[in-house]
């Protein structure tokens, strides 16, 4: 198999210290032109593939023909990046799903990977109970409101900062109550999973999304409530924040690795 990632932070590190009792034949990492050497320094790359190739460029990635490239970097390499990868017929796996609460970028992902044959693969990263999710969907009028509860620092470098003093937190803060539109676009580190529940419920005008810094917090929450005419459930996540990124829960590395488990079962046949 030959596996691109694009975004060597938490999530991408983690796949990589996966691989090191899973290697692959090829890997092809995207980073920033200034991290280039630093990533090829990392002794991680040569345990996790028999060939290891390091690049700032998106026309490199796509050249070695991945069988799978993952993008876990941010939204706007979602932008920049989704459609051309897809066109040119490699499989995507995005994990900064926010990006599709922008419905021109949706649209333009849904036809490249219709014109490039190509997969456009949304894991359930941080949360779960998206199957149960999209058959109430389908049955009709149902509501969803989510609840994401981190310490504070996970919150620092976003609007929250603005809005409650995060370094003097007694309680938990509720500082957003809105839409998951708005979540996604607002909070783009912190609320990726707000989209991935926006999509299976067919709306991210409806779904509600409540952030909440919590002093006492000791890893990230997620909960949340699903009510509808043919069916209702709760559900509650308690996650481990990743080592090095307060914002991602340390699951959503795993949730990425078993759709390249499954990409390589699918090549095996
Ligand atoms: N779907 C889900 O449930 C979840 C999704 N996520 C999302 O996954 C993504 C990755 O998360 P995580 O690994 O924790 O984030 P990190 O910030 O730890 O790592 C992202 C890395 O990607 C790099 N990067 C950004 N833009 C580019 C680019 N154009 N080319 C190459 N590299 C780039 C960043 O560099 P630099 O630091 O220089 O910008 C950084 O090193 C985030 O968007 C996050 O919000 C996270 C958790 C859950
Ligand atoms: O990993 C998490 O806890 C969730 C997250 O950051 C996101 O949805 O963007």
């Amino acid at each position: 198999m030959h596996l691109a990632l694009i975004g060597y932070g938490s999530i991408g590190k983690r796949i990589v210290a996966w691989l090191a009792d899973h290697p692959v034949q090829q890997l092809t990492i995207m980073v920033r032109s200034g991290a280039i050497g630093q990533t090829l320094g990392d002794p991680a790359l040569a345990q996790a593939a028999k060939a290891a190739q390091v690049t700032d460029d998106i026309g490199t990635l796509m050249e070695g023909k991945p069988d799978l490239v993952v993008e876990c970097a941010g939204q706007a390499v979602v932008a920049a990046h989704g459609p051309v990868i897809l066109t040119a017929g490699l499989d995507l796996v995005v994990v900064s799903v926010g990006a599709l609460a922008d419905n021109d970028l949706r649209q333009r992902l849904a036809a490249a990977s219709e014109a490039g044959r190509a997969e456009l693969i949304l894991p359930p990263g941080a949360i779960g109970g998206l199957d149960l999710l999209s058959t109430l969907a389908l049955a009709g009028d149902v509501q969803v409101t989510y609840r994401g509860t981190k310490p504070p620092q996970a919150w620092r470098g976003t609007p929250a900062e603005d809005l409650c003093d995060l370094s003097y937190l007694r309680q938990p803060t509720t500082f957003f109550d809105d839409s998951a539109r708005d979540a996604a676009r607002l909070y783009p580190k912190n609320a990726n999973v707000a989209a991935t529940l926006a999509l299976a419920a067919g709306s991210f005008d409806r779904t509600r999304v409540q952030l909440i810094a919590d002093p006492d917090a000791t890893g990230n929450a997620h909960s949340f409530d699903v009510r509808s005419p043919a069916g209702s459930f709760s559900m509650q996540i308690e996650s481990s924040p990743s080592a090095d990124n307060a914002k991602t829960s340390v699951t959503t590395a795993f949730s990425v690795i078993s759709e390249i488990i499954r990409k390589r079962a699918a090549l095996a046949e």
